[in-house]
This record gives C-alpha cells, structure tokens and sequence, in this order.
C-alpha cells in the first residue's frame, strides 16, 4: 500500500491517509479507529513547548510500536557518540572521501555509518554527531530509529530511497532529507552505492531562520520542504530494529515492518529539501559578506542568535563585489566549521577539498583560501562579474568544538598535509 508523492510547506500541519476514512474527525484519539487501526501519538517537542515550537503527530498504525522483543546491544564500533577521548588538537584538519566498502562486503546504511566528529551528546540533548556513510547494500530486514537525535542527511553520491513510518523520501545528491528523532526508517539504495554526510541534532529541532531585513522571501523558501504522504506496507517477517540509544547501538526482533502507518496527521514529520532551490543572496557593492546569508536551517540554542548547529550551503552564484577579495576572507570564528563537499569545486580551495572530502576549522583556529586561491582572486579582473558554477559545498557550524573522534583523526582518508596549502602564503610587506 503505498501512496505517492509529497505535501509542500516548512512544518505545516499536514494531513495524509493511504486508506480512504483512515483519519479520524474532529478528535485524535477516538473509541475505536477507523480500519482497526491503532492511535499513536508522537512527541518531538515537549507537550508544553509553545505552540510555535511544538511538534507532534498522531499516526493510525496496524500495531502500535511498542510491539517488538528486548532490545540487546547491537555492534557497530564505527557509529558512536564518544567526543571526549582527549585533548583536541586545534589543527586545521581534512579528509578525502570515505573509502567505498569492498565490492564483496555487504554494507547497508546503519553499517556504513562513520563517526568524524562530534560535541555534547544525547544525554544533555544538545550539540552534534558527525558522521559519514559508505554503503553497497539496502537495509534488508532491517529498521532503524535514533532517540538520540533528529537527522540531516546528506547524499553525496548515489539516490536514497527512505521509506519511513510517514512515508517514503527519495533523495539524490544536492537534496537533503531530515528524519525526525525516533522515526522508524529503512534506507534503500536505488543506485547500488552510496555515500554522504549525516548530522545527528541532539538538540533543538532544525528550523527555517528568521530573515530580518531580507525580507518575506529568500534563503530556503518553505513551499520547497517536501513531506511524504503516508505510505504503509503490510509485512511479516524476522525482522530486526535497530535503535541508537544514548549514544549506543541496540538490537530488537520485530516481527512486522513498523512501516504500518496507514495515515497520520501533524507537524513533526520526514521532510526533504533540494538546495538547487536555495535563494542565494550576496552583495552587490563590496565585500564578501558572513556566511550567515547562506544559511539553510538552523538548531537554535538557549543563546538568542548564536545556534547549536548551523546549516549553511555554498551553492552557484554570481560574484560582483568592487573593490573586494572576493573567495570567503581569511579569518577565526568563535563557532567551529565543519565542511563537507557534494558537488563540484569551493571557491576557496584551488585543488585538496574534494566532493565527498571533508574538513574541520575549530574555535579560533585560523583558515581560508588556499595560496593558489589567494593569488588568483587577488589579482582578477573586478570590472567583470565572476559567476561560481557547478558546485555545492556545505557547512555544519556548531557554538561548540567540534571534536574528531580517534578514528577520524588516524583515519587513512586523512589528508595529513592539509596545512601545507597555506605555506605559500609568504610576507609581501613593504613599509
Ligand atoms: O571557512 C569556510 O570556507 C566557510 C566560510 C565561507 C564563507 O564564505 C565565509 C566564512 C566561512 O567560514
Ligand atoms: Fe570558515
């Protein structure tokens, strides 16, 4: 049983049946549901947030998700939330892609899970996981939930079918998908392999900015978020849910798919975004501007303007500046940033920071174009427009380090001589 397609709008108060009549009227919970359905609501919010903040759905499932075994540890060393193993070493630090599983390994998506980096956790529900994927394989059998965190995934490379318990998201490559905190999914691979980037939000939900003196429009405009229908599928089986749990990986038999929504109505909900939609905005007189005006969603802290996570994209856009270098500027940043590359080349590295690559600028730690960069942007022509095609890099910025796990830091996809793109930045002084 599936239905198709997708409701449009940022956090609206949708409404979706597969079976006609599913839905009930003018109250949640009714006696008995419609279709021998059971009620269930969920809570991504707490039930008091203000209606402005507050999140949650009511879902008419064939069985109710407490319907599963007990929940034994699940082994999968590389997934984890462990950010404090030691000093952090402030260097400017970068990778090449994840390495694709062997041709002969079967690797879903929960399996090809890597941790890079990471702060606060899930216990305190606030900062970020970083973590990177390499799969081969669909989840076969297999659903998976984070209590820990809401989602941002970010394909890089190869589509991704994510069939959850509100419906199905298909993903390519420059469109993300948001999964909230404790959505049932199963992660198919359409194209065989695939590879990207996940934030994992332990803290508040991912919202649209606010635009102050943009204006009504601009930056991701809401009619572009897109959440699925309601889609359910009848199956039983041995199946297995895998949860992660403060910070840990469990296991459970579960002898249906949990994929049984028949309909559900409410604003806590899987949604998607094409960022090819973004509405870029940039100065037209001088100077490049903060990279605030690039910013996608946001995880707000208990600090008005200053967010538990940023997402920012670096998206195609015309460059006109007078008078002005005009790549992102050398500089320090109180926030941490990390960086990751789905498409094409970023303007402020000339040759290392590949698509699917990776890099982490720290509190203070000082980075910015590349030598090559820096010579060819200080010496270009202003009187002519310069128009940055082909590409799309993104940036999760977080108040707080951005700590790399062991295993990224000694990780063989490590670029160990990342600095060295700044050696040629030599004195020109002349008094
Ligand atoms: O460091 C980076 O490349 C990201 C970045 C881009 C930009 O345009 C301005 C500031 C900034 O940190
Ligand atoms: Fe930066």
């Amino acid at each position: 049983m599936e239905s198709n397609g997708y409701q449009s709008g940022f956090g609206n108060e949708f409404a979706t049946e597969v079976v006609a009549g599913t839905l009930p009227v003018g109250r949640n919970s009714p006696q008995r549901v419609a279709h021998g359905l059971y009620a269930e609501q969920l809570s991504g919010t707490a039930f008091t947030a203000p209606r402005s903040h507050n999140r949650r759905s009511w879902l008419y499932r064939m069985r109710p998700a407490a319907v599963h075994g007990s929940f034994q540890p699940f082994s999968q060393p590389r997934l984890h939330n462990d950010f404090d193993a030691g000093p952090v070493n402030p260097d400017q630090m970068r990778w090449d892609p994840l390495p694709m599983p062997a041709a002969d390994a079967r690797v879903d998506f929960v399996d090809g899970l890597f941790t890079m980096a990471g702060n606060g956790g899930p216990a305190a529900m606030t900062g970020i996981g970083v973590h990177l994927y390499a799969a081969n394989a669909s989840m076969d059998g297999r659903f998976f939930y984070d209590a820990d965190a809401e989602l941002l995934v970010v394909p890089q490379q190869g589509r991704l079918h994510i069939a959850t318990e509100l419906g199905v998201l298909d993903v390519e490559p420059q469109e993300i998908a948001v999964i909230p905190r404790g959505v049932r999914f199963r992660v198919e691979l359409p194209d065989g392999a695939a590879r990207g980037y996940v934030c994992e939000n332990f803290g508040a939900l991912l919202r649209l900015p606010d635009l102050g003196p943009i204006g009504s429009n601009g930056l991701a405009n809401p009619r572009d978020f897109l959440t699925p229908n309601a889609a359910c599928e009848d199956l039983e089986g041995d199946f297995e849910l895998v949860a992660k749990f403060q910070g840990h990986l469990w296991r459970a038999d579960i002898g249906h798919s949990p994929l049984d929504v028949v309909g559900w109505h409410g604003n806590y909900a899987p949604y998607k975004y094409d960022l090819r939609r973004f509405n870029t905005i940039g100065s037209i007189s001088y100077d490049h501007p903060d990279p605030s005006i690039f910013l996608v969603l946001h995880s707000a802290s208990d600090t008005p303007g200053t967010s538990n996570m940023d997402f920012a994209i670096f998206p195609p856009r015309w460059l006109v500046a007078q008078d002005t270098f005009r790549p992102p500027w050398f500089h320090r940043n109180i926030a941490s940033e990390f960086m990751g590359l789905i498409h094409g080349a970023y303007d402020a590295k000339a040759e290392g920071f590949v698509p699917g690559g990776a890099s982490l600028h720290n509190c203070m730690t000082g980075h910015g174009p590349d030598a090559a960069t820096f010579d060819k942007a200080s010496h270009a022509d202003l009187s002519k427009p310069d128009v940055v095609q082909d590409t799309m890099a993104f940036m999760f910025e977080a108040r707080a380090v951005i700590r790399p796990t062991r295993q990224a830091v000694e990780a063989g996809h490590r670029q160990r001589g990342y600095q060295d793109c700044w050696t040629g930045l030599g004195k020109h002084f002349k008094a």
